[in-house]
Formats: structure tokens, C-alpha cells, sequence
């Protein structure tokens, strides 16, 4: 990750009220160049709000708002945004593929249409009007019509909500394709392996809070215990002694261990048990770092 790649999207020291509750309390977050910044938080934490002051639809009571370099409001800021947020309608009689050259013809150098459906999975629904989609496939239509205009900067709020695996996929290897080609892109997510998929860095919010704002390796691996899991006979009661370890649970036939340092563990239930099997150690995963952050600030 490149950190001073250039900044295109920046909230400073904002603050927004709605009449007596504060959503967001002085919040500093930026979105930079060739770069996902995953924005986390619980529902309410406030992310959506971030996401309407950076793009000019609401105005912060206090601080500053920069988008690509200058105020949301000017027409020619917005024409290097790409936005998809939890909720659109849009025509229904229209086709998918009138539908993108409609949103394509409001910018100045739109990616070609062929190229725009074929990145989303959309070639074969071309000719198919938008109200005849499952809602899996209006989403993205929604995705398709956010990245038509190449934009510099992507705002995503919850893009892969209730589409299937091949789907998601798809507009996983989409955004890469983007943030290769030097796009930033905002993302607002509840699935954290979403995040871990395509995130550099991360921002958790919490009561319009920022309760961490860091690259994501960081966030993910800092000192956290590992899941150790193996079939073996040995007693959880003894093994819950051992150094490093912090939780023992037997699942039938299987041990699940929680340990840090892990590798201690695993040399020592290698050595005492010759008969151990299926020994699988997993990293500490983003949901992990999530859980203990709120948990803490809760
Ligand atoms: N128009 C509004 N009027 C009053 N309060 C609002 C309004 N919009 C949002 N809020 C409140 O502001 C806080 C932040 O809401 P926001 O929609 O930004 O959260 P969020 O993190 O996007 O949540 P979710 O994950 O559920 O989409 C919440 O407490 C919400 O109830």
C-alpha cells in the first residue's frame, strides 16, 4: 500500500447533528488513490452519514470536506465520483444496457458499454428490463451504472448485499480491476470478510466515533490469539493449563484450542499426543479485531 498516494476524498474534524443526536463527533477519515478503505461499524455507528457528507448530500455542521480536492457541491468534482448506496430505484421499464448508457452519457470519457457489462457479469441480462431482475441483479445494475463514468473515486455503501457467491465475486474482481487502474474506493460493509478480501486499510466507527483507523495487517494480526483445532484424545482440562493458552473446548472427537503464541502450543500437542489428526491453525481474522473493538468501546 502506497501511503502518500493521493488523497481524493477527506473528512476533517467532521461533526453532524440530526436535531438533538450527534452522528458523527469530529470524525478524520481519507480515501486515497489506488487504494479500498473498508469502513466498519455497527448498524447506526454512522457510516452512512460519512459517506452522504463526503459526497455533498448532507453538509457537516463543523469541519472540512474535501472531494477530489475541492467542495462536493461543484459539478465538476462529481463527475469523477462513482457512487452505489444501500437504496436506488430506478426505471423499471428500462433495459440493463439503456439503463448503463443513459448514467454513461453524463460523463466526459465512460468506460465502453461492452466493457462495462461484461466487468459486472451483465452481458447475458443486456436486453432485460430493470423490473424483471431479482434483486441480486438490480444490485448490480446499481454497480454497473457506479463504475460506468471510470470514476476516480468509488463510494460503496453494502454493494454485495443479497447477491450469491459468483455474483460477489464478480464485483470483488471488479473493484480490483478499478483500484488497479489507480481508483480509490470507499467501502461500507458488514460482511468482514468482505473487507479482508479487498480492504488496505480500515476504519472501525462506533457511535460516530472512529475506534481505529489502520491498514488492515495491522488491525488484523496485532498480538491476537490463533484457533488451534485437531482430533485428539488428550484432556481439555490438561491442555488448558499449558502456557499460551487461553481456551480450551472439546467438539467431539476434536480439540479446539484459542492460543497465543500458537506455535508453542501446536509443538506441544504434537509431542504429547502421537496420535493427533487434522490439525488446522487458523490466523486471527478481521471479525476477531471487530469484535473486541466494539466489545471494548461498548
Ligand atoms: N435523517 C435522520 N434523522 C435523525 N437521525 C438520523 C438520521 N439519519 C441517521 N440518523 C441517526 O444517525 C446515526 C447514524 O446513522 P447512519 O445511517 O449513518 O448509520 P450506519 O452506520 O450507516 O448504519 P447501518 O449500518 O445500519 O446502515 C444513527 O443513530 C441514526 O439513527
Amino acid at each position: 500500500m502506497d501511503p502518500i498516494a493521493p488523497s481524493l476524498a477527506r473528512l476533517q474534524h467532521v461533526q453532524v447533528r440530526y436535531r438533538d443526536h450527534t452522528a458523527l463527533h469530529g470524525i478524520d477519515l481519507q480515501v486515497r488513490a489506488g487504494q479500498v478503505l473498508a469502513l466498519l461499524g455497527r448498524n447506526g455507528a454512522g457510516k452512512s452519514t460519512a459517506i452522504s457528507v463526503l459526497l455533498g448530500l448532507r453538509r457537516a455542521d463543523a469541519g472540512q470536506v474535501q472531494l477530489l480536492g475541492g467542495d462536493p457541491q461543484q459539478r465538476d468534482h462529481r463527475l469523477g465520483l462513482g457512487v452505489m448506496l444501500q437504496s436506488t430505484s430506478l426505471p423499471p421499464m428500462l433495459q440493463v444496457d439503456e439503463l448503463v448508457a443513459q448514467a454513461s452519457a453524463c460523463y466526459p470519457d465512460p468506460l465502453p458499454l461492452g466493457d462495462v457489462l461484461q466487468r459486472v457479469g451483465l452481458q447475458d441480462l443486456a436486453r432485460r428490463r430493470y423490473g424483471q431482475l431479482s434483486g441480486g441483479q438490480q444490485r448490480c445494475v446499481q454497480f454497473a451504472i457506479a463504475i460506468c463514468g471510470r470514476p476516480r473515486v468509488l463510494f460503496l455503501d453494502e454493494p454485495t448485499t443479497g447477491l450469491d457467491i459468483q455474483a460477489r465475486q464478480a464485483m470483488w474482481q471488479a473493484i480490483r480491476q478499478l483500484v488497479a487502474e489507480g481508483c480509490g474506493v470507499l467501502l461500507t460493509t458488514h460482511y468482514l470478510e468482505e473487507a479482508e478480501a479487498l480492504a488496505q486499510r480500515v476504519v472501525v466507527l462506533e457511535q460516530g466515533r472512529i475506534l481505529a483507523d489502520a491498514p488492515l495487517s495491522e488491525l488484523r494480526l496485532a498480538d491476537r490469539p490463533r484457533r488451534i483445532r485437531c482430533r485428539s484424545t488428550l484432556a481439555a482440562d490438561e491442555v488448558q493449563h499449558w502456557p499460551g493458552v487461553q481456551q480450551v473446548q472439546r467438539d467431539g472427537e476434536h480439540l479446539q484450542v484459542l492460543a497465543s503464541p500458537a506455535e508453542p502450543v501446536v509443538a506441544r500437542l504434537l509431542a504429547t499426543d502421537a496420535q493427533l489428526r487434522e490439525l488446522e491453525v487458523q490466523g486471527a481474522a478481521l471479525a476477531d479485531a471487530f469484535l473486541d473493538l466494539t466489545r471494548e468501546a461498548a
